[in-house]
């Protein structure tokens, strides 16, 4: 019930953010009265959030049409001669975010007709546990009052905070993906999954990019030898400057100047037409007044429970301001649980964070669920291993695969603690590994109960599957 008084407007519920938390209202909570809050995302300020706006989405809209681009090396060594001549990098762009703003645009007046839902668009700010001001672009404040709160207000691109970051343009993935050329040449700092996929977007668009890392490797959260073999890939493709921090920035040479100063204090100069700050993300818990709503937060993450209660038992949170994965699929999860949670407080259900997976639509593809090989050694001492080669099976053949591999973690019984796979279609081949550890499938009822079929790709997870050495009482 909407209750209006001269102070503020009272609603049952309020969810900050349209991002993931945009798919709890639904027909479940149509007896509630619900106002909405975004302020907008990006470098439009778009509705929808991340994923759909500024993440998940747009970038593999683009890496696709990348990776077909940058298949013509491949072809060459199976006698197929390719050319890559040029991406129409303004086509690409316009028919990406031709479809992608439109479903924003759809989605807001979609909200505003809602009649269960009041949109407030602008930025939420609470007063005290139950008291939320909302500003919008014009500087005029709304206060309202709810019961209860979801805080679902994602995360943000870390600035870079080096001398002469503020007098040059520096992208994040906010804005490059709507640049309006393709630059001739593109520094990225950070070496994760940010840095990874606009790497290969851009590399196999034609732009000169080159990658610098503060640390000695890329994808360094990945199992060492997957991280070792992406950044020898890397290495390969586009010069990739290691152990570099920064230490400055400034217009100049080609565009923008990056001055970086290694461990024994050598100083080195880059230079590209643009720079690419992709060095994490920050959850946006701060500037929400959270102290004044008795919310806890720890190294900038809002504290949840397991049920999605933050130190307020009436305000729950989901997603990247509260979660330990910045992921879509875990952020979907969670507003699964905070949903189930609002309806039937008396029976809460708990989040599953295990088994959490993740891929990296670069090129080469990284995907990866559970332990690294040396997370389980720490946990487990019967740890037994296997690297297994695309080049092993006989799709890999028809591939002349060298470089890509499926690494498996497991313990002496047959229990599979983790999956890494470096290739293509690493993203979909990890799929029935992450299947099998979601429900306890041990290694060799995966390998030979199930046919698995000939002579496809798949084949690489079986064989690593059979090769595993378990069942045996020694690793
Ligand atoms: C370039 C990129 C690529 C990615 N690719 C993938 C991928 O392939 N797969 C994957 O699983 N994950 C990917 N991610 C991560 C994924 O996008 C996020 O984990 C996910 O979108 C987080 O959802 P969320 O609901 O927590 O936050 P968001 O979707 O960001 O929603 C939060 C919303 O809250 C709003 N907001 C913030 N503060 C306030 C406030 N004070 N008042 C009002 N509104 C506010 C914001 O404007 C935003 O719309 C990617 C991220 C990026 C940046
Ligand atoms: N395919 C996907 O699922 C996907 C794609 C993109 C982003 N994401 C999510 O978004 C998150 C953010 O992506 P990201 O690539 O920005 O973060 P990241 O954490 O993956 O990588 C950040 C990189 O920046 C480096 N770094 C951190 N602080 C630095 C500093 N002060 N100076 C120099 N280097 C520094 C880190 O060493 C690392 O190499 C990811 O962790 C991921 O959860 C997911």
């Amino acid at each position: 019930m909407v209750v209006e008084t001269p102070q503020a407007t009272h609603h049952d519920l309020c969810i900050i953010g349209s991002g993931s938390a945009n798919s709890l209202i639904d027909e479940s909570l149509e007896h509630l009265s619900i106002a909405q809050v975004e302020r907008g995302v990006g470098s439009t300020g778009a509705f929808g959030g991340t994923c759909l706006n500024v993440g998940c989405i747009p970038t593999k809209m683009y890496a696709h049409p990348a990776t077909l681009a940058a298949s013509a090396p491949d072809a060459s060594r199976l006698g197929v001669d390719l050319e890559f001549h040029r991406a129409h990098w303004g086509q690409i762009r316009d028919r990406i975010f031709g479809r992608i703003d439109q479903i924003s645009s759809g989605g807001r007046d979609w909200r505003h007709q809602n009649e269960n839902v009041t949109l407030l668009e602008g930025e939420g700010r609470f007063v005290d546990a139950h008291t939320l001001d909302v500003t919008s672009a014009n500087g005029s404040t709304r206060r309202i009052t709810a019961d209860r709160f979801v805080i679902a207000t994602g995360s943000r691109p870390r600035r870079l905070e080096v001398p002469g970051a503020d007098e040059i343009t520096v992208h994040t993935s906010d804005d490059i993906m709507r640049r309006e050329t393709l630059p001739a040449s593109l520094i990225i700092l950070g070496g994760g999954f940010i840095s990874a996929e606009f790497a290969h977007i851009f590399a196999s668009f034609g732009t000169r990019v080159q990658i610098i890392n503060r640390s000695g490797a890329l994808l360094r959260q990945h199992d060492a030898e997957i991280s070792q073999r992406f950044t020898e890939i890397m290495g390969r493709r586009l010069p990739v400057h290691l152990d570099e921090p920064v230490v400055s920035v400034a217009r100049g040479g080609e565009g923008v100047i990056v001055r970086t100063k290694d461990a024994e204090g050598v100083e080195r100069e880059h230079t590209a037409e643009a720079l690419l700050n992709a060095t994490g993300r920050i959850p946006n818990s701060d500037g929400l007044g959270l102290d004044a709503a008795g919310v806890t937060v720890e190294n900038g993450r809002v504290v949840v429970d397991e049920h999605q209660r933050t130190s307020q038992p009436h305000i729950f949170a989901l997603g990247d301001v509260s979660s330990p994965f910045q992921l879509k699929h875990v952020a979907n999860h969670e507003a699964k649980v905070v949903q189930h949670n609002l309806l039937h407080s008396e029976e809460p259900i708990a989040v599953n964070h295990e088994a959490v997976p993740a891929a990296v639509f670069g090129h080469p593809q990284v995907a990866a669920v559970g332990l690294t090989e040396s997370a389980a050694r720490e946990e487990f001492d019967d740890v037994v291993t296997v690297t297994q080669p695309y080049g092993s099976v006989a799709y890999g053949w028809a591939m002349e695969d060298e470089d890509h591999f499926c690494k498996l973690v497991a313990r002496c019984d047959g229990a599979l603690l983790g999956a890494h796979i470096i290739g293509p279609e690493a993203s979909i081949l990890i799929q029935p590994l992450v299947q099998a550890m979601a429900t306890g499938l041990d290694v060799r009822t995966m390998a030979t109960g199930q046919y698995w079929i000939h002579p496809a790709l798949t084949e690489l997870v079986e064989n690593a599957l059979l090769a595993l050495p378990v069942d045996r009482k020694e690793p």
